[in-house]
């Protein structure tokens, strides 16, 4: 777990230094004061990767000197990461520099991030899904997400040559083979936790909807069994098209309530419990295939939520977990039984202090 974080020329932090105790923390605040950045900042210190962007620029405080850096102590470690307009990223863990991304998470902590946006997850586009699928497999695979990184490397390129009017077959075909090589990580570890995340997914629903009810997730990849044959398959279509168009950045999560497609036939009530269920299941994975506990991000959906389902998610949350909670009133969390062992913190105006 997470018990301290600093964070300088972050967002709207010029400076900012907590102490978080075992069972979590409670951000309050009006809106825009801060309090999705302080998880944010969690979220990059643990997993360098930010749910809200991908451009670490947009993160450094516009007022600051054109950098960010955030530290703290997770999980018995000190870790740091800087990121520099000039100069990029760099971390390091107990004082020692890491020479590389993978070289800092493989002994980072595991984290579930739970946001209004998640009903996007049922509702938005393939994208959102693959990305739930990487978030989750980065932590459950360690090879995920360098292969990842590889794999899209590859499809850029070749899409890059691709929109070239020369014949540019044979650099097509050495990237088609990187494709190849990282893409059968990528797809055997989303199958696995597809099938891992469905049962769990389905309990879920049922103890938030206070009934079963059927799920069904669907692993579709885009190459389907095989994706070399795929490939060939689809190059005459790839050059009118100009564009790579088989491969795990096309993959598919289906999504089933009771027999029919989440996104077209469930209501907005079931979409939005199905999105729960879908981050609860993702924190039981986590847990029973690592052997320990993720920490919970958990932007301002309380408040949100109607009292049924809040009260069905604090119980279905693990009691023993970190919690990182924000919200823009506490109403809610009196009603539901106080704070129990997180503690209070206010943020206003880009300050943080516990209450
Ligand atoms: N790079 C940046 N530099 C300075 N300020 C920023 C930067 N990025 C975002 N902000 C500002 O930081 C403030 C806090 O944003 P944040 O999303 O953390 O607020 P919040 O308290 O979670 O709000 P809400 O309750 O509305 O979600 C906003 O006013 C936002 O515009």
């Amino acid at each position: 777990m997470i018990r301290s974080l600093r964070v300088v020329d972050f967002r709207c932090f010029e400076s900012l230094a907590l102490t978080v105790p075992e069972g979590g923390g409670v951000f309050t605040g009006n809106n825009a004061q801060g309090k999705t950045s302080i998880l944010e900042a969690v979220c990059l210190m643990v997993r360098l990767h930010s749910p809200r962007s991908h451009r670490m620029s947009t993160m450094a405080r516009v007022a600051g000197t054109g950098g960010f850096g955030i530290a703290g102590e997770a999980w018995g470690m000190e870790r740091r990461i800087r990121w520099a307009r000039r100069t990029g990223m760099d971390f390091a863990v107990d004082g020692e520099e890491r020479s590389s991304h993978g070289n800092y998470l493989s002994d980072g902590g595991l984290l579930v991030w739970m946001g209004n946006e998640d009903l996007e997850l049922v509702r938005g586009s393939g994208e959102v899904r693959r990305r739930y699928l990487d978030f989750i497999g980065s932590q459950f695979e360690p090879g995920y997400r360098r292969a990842l990184s590889r794999y899209r490397r590859a499809v850029k390129a070749k899409n890059l040559l691709l929109k070239d009017p020369r014949n540019r077959d044979a650099e097509i075909a050495s990237y088609e083979s990187v494709m190849l090589e990282s893409a059968r990580l990528l797809t055997e570890t989303r199958a696995k936790l597809v099938a891992l995340l469905t049962p769990a997914a389905a309990e879920f629903q049922g103890e938030i909807a206070g009934k079963p009810e059927q799920v069904d997730l669907e692993y579709r990849p885009a190459g389907g069994e095989d994706l070399a044959l795929a490939l060939e398959q689809a190059r005459d279509r790839e050059r009118r098209q100009r564009s790579c168009l088989v491969g795990p950045h096309r993959d598919e999560l289906v999504m089933k309530l009771n027999g029919l497609a989440a996104d077209d036939y469930a209501s907005e009530g079931q979409q939005r419990t199905l999105a729960l269920a879908l981050k609860l299941a993702q924190g039981r994975v986590l847990a029973e295939c690592r052997g320990q506990q993720p920490v919970w991000l958990i932007d301002d959906i309380f408040g949100e939520l109607d009292v049924a389902r809040r009260n069905a998610v604090l119980r279905v949350l693990p009691e023993q977990a970190q919690k990182w909670i924000t919200t823009t009133h506490l109403d809610w969390l009196d009603a539901a039984g106080g704070l129990g062992r997180m503690a209070k913190f206010a943020v206003s105006e880009g300050t943080c202090r516990e209450a």
